[in-house]
């Protein structure tokens, strides 16, 4: 991973407002990270496994390094990206989640609900996500690896 982190956004239109707001944000910080918006746009009414997929897609096969999706609980985004193989997302609305998905869970994929939490809230955890980097070295890289493990060969 480089120190910039190469960033994937995207939403379904119930978490569209978020999306572009969080996007904005990003860009104001190219030295932090990069940001490819994948969809929906203003009139979009794109299924949001669509976009989660897309989304997640792009972190699989390397083109990003992790992954913002918005819908309305951030649920469906989250059931949908940990479809894609490799990908772990993960759903979290507070600080010690979201520093846990990172350091404990290596996730790549952090999804929020635009009707579950404020807009203030949501930028700030976003701020705090991308200081976090998981260490490889860590206790926790063993568990992360049985995730792998499991996909790879179907049984751990
Ligand atoms: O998880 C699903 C999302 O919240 C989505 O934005 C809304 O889905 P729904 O219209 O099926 O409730």
């Amino acid at each position: 991973m480089t120190d910039t982190l190469r960033i994937v956004i995207g939403s379904d239109d119930a978490g569209f407002d978020y999306k572009e707001i969080l996007k904005k944000d990003l860009e104001a910080n190219p030295g932090v990270a990069s940001v490819v918006d994948v969809g929906v746009d203003a009139d979009g009414h794109t299924a949001y496994p669509r976009v989660a997929i897309a989304a997640a897609e792009l972190v699989a096969k390397g083109e990003a390094d992790r992954a913002l999706i918005f819908c309305g609980t951030g649920l469906g985004v989250a059931i949908s990206a940990n479809k894609v193989a490799g990908i772990r997302a993960v759903t979290a609305h507070d600080s010690f989640s979201v520093e846990r998905a990172v350091l404990s869970n290596n996730a790549q994929v952090l999804t929020m609900g635009q009707r579950v939490i404020g807009i203030e809230l949501a930028r700030r955890l976003v701020r705090e996500w991308l200081t976090y980097r998981f260490d490889e070295s860590s206790a926790s890289a063993e568990k992360v690896a049985v995730l792998s493990e499991y996909e790879a060969t179907g049984s751990c």
